[in-house]
This record gives structure tokens, C-alpha cells and sequence, in this order.
């Protein structure tokens, strides 16, 4: 169990989902969330694949009610993220590895933040173990690297033991060792019966990663399906995905010839 923790009771005890119903954005003339209607199951992994611009952060930032759509909703556990009583324990999330206090001991990052939620203290040292730092837990967060920030991260996401996890490019910028190291942790957790949600531009990692894919192009959704059935007629995950997406691709480099 990669939890290691009984499910708080705060946590409703329907399925843990994430709802998103006609959800709409528009940044002055531009819609980057144009109506997108998605049920995020759980107990599987769902990628969260789209070319670059195509609204993924967007939507990840409305669930979290970091940004307000213009119309439609983003739902966990069938109330709006504002409505959760206690949402670090409902959603966890990782958006941006960067987002702590550079002089805070990673330790230190967690126990505020634990605090503040109403989560043991215990917990703390659950989830530094999970991610693997509980060696450098003293150390100023200010002074990981790229890989053990994003691990810091993904304790806070643990934090909470919740049953939704979100996370916005969680690979990007880890070596081989961190990228399997966070495939097989993501997977653990959705075998666990949690709702997991991660966006990445890494096909091949999704093919590895994912069980169900949500691609959308210009804040369209394209497809909400399977790999397998994506990859069923005969294609390689990366040429599916980029046959659905070659009509949304705003930015295309010529050949230099
Ligand atoms: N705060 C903002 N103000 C204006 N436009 C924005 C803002 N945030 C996003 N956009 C625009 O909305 C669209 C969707 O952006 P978003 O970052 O959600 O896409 P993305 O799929 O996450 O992209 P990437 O894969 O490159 O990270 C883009 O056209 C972007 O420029």
C-alpha cells in the first residue's frame, strides 16, 4: 500500500472522480477550455495529453478553483474544489515543482502544510519515505534538484491521503530512474483504488504509464479512450496522437532543406 494511512474520514466515501461538465475558459478573445465534458474514474491511470497550448493547464487549474471557469464546472467528488471541507485530503496535486519557500527544510514544507489541513504529523514522515527523502528532509528545500524537487512535491500531493491526484507534467526534466520511479508509484496509487489524473507531452511514457487517455486539442476534447483502443489499429501511441491532433497543432516547424 502506498498510502500507509486508513482513508481520512473527511473523505467522502462515494468513488473518488473527477467530473468536468461543459467546462469553458476564455482568455480575452481565446477559449482555451472550449465545453469539455470528462469523467476521470477511478482506480486506473487517465492521461491527460494535448499539443502544447491546448488547455491542459487550464483545466488542471479550474479543478483545483485556481482559475474560474467562464462556464460550465470541475467537480471532485461531486462538489466544486472551493466546497471541499478539507481539500488537501480530497484532491492532491502537483502543478508546480517550484512552489515552496526556498529557505523551509523540505521536513519543515510538509509539517506546515499538515498543520494547517489538520493532518497527523505522522503523516509527515509517511510520505517522505514514500517519495524518498527522508535523508535530506533537513536540508533548505532551496537547494534540491530538479528530481528531488519534484518528489517534494508529490509528498505534499500525498499529503492528505486523498482519493484524487492530479499532476501536471510530473516527468518533465527527471532521469530514468525518477521517470519509473513515478510510473510505477502513480499506477500503485490508482491500484488503490484512487482517481489518478497526469498530463505529459512524453507519448511513450503514457503508453507505459497511462490505462485511459483524455486528449484534447484547442480546449476541445478529441478523445476520451483507452491506449489499447487508440493503438488498436496497428498505430504506435505517438502516431495515433499525432494523427488526432494534426488539425490543432498551432505551431509547426517547416524542414530545413
Ligand atoms: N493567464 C493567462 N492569460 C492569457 N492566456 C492564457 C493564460 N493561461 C493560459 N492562457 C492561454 O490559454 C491557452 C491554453 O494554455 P494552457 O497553458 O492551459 O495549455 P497547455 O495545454 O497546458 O500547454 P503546454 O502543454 O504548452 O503547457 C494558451 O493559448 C495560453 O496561451
Amino acid at each position: 500500500m502506498v498510502s500507509g494511512l486508513p482513508r481520512p474520514s473527511a473523505v467522502p466515501s462515494v468513488d473518488p472522480v473527477i467530473e468536468l461538465r461543459e467546462l469553458t475558459r476564455r482568455y480575452g478573445n481565446r477559449t482555451a477550455v472550449d465545453r469539455l465534458t470528462v469523467r476521470v474514474q477511478p482506480g486506473v491511470v487517465t492521461g491527460f495529453l494535448g499539443p502544447n497550448g491546448s488547455g491542459k493547464s487550464t483545466t488542471m487549474r479550474m479543478i483545483l478553483g485556481l482559475d474560474a471557469p467562464d462556464h460550465g464546472e470541475a467537480l471532485v467528488d461531486g462538489v466544486r474544489y472551493a466546497d471541499l471541507s478539507w481539500p488537501l485530503r480530497a484532491v492532491g496535486a502537483l502543478l508546480d515543482a517550484g512552489a515552496f519557500h526556498p529557505g523551509r527544510s523540505g521536513r519543515a514544507h510538509l509539517a506546515a502544510l499538515a498543520a494547517s489541513n489538520d493532518i497527523p504529523g505522522a503523516r509527515v514522515e509517511r510520505v517522505l519515505r514514500v517519495v524518498g527523502l527522508s535523508d535530506v528532509a533537513d536540508r533548505r528545500a532551496g537547494t534540491y534538484s530538479l528530481g528531488m524537487r519534484q518528489r517534494l512535491g508529490i509528498a505534499v500531493a500525498l499529503l492528505g491521503d486523498p482519493g484524487v491526484l492530479l499532476l501536471d507534467e510530473p516527468v518533465n526534466g527527471l532521469d530514468p530512474e525518477g521517470i519509473r520511479w513515478i510510473r510505477d508509484l502513480l499506477r500503485g496509487l490508482a491500484a488503490e483504488g484512487r482517481t489518478v489524473f497526469v498530463s505529459s507531452h512524453l507519448i511513450a511514457e503514457m503508453a507505459l504509464t497511462a490505462d485511459r487517455l483524455v486528449v484534447i486539442g484547442r480546449g476541445r476534447l478529441l478523445a476520451e479512450t483507452t491506449v489499447a483502443e487508440l493503438v488498436a489499429g496497428g498505430d504506435n501511441l505517438e502516431d495515433a496522437f499525432l494523427r488526432l491532433t494534426s488539425q490543432v497543432t498551432d505551431h509547426r516547424g517547416t524542414d530545413v532543406s
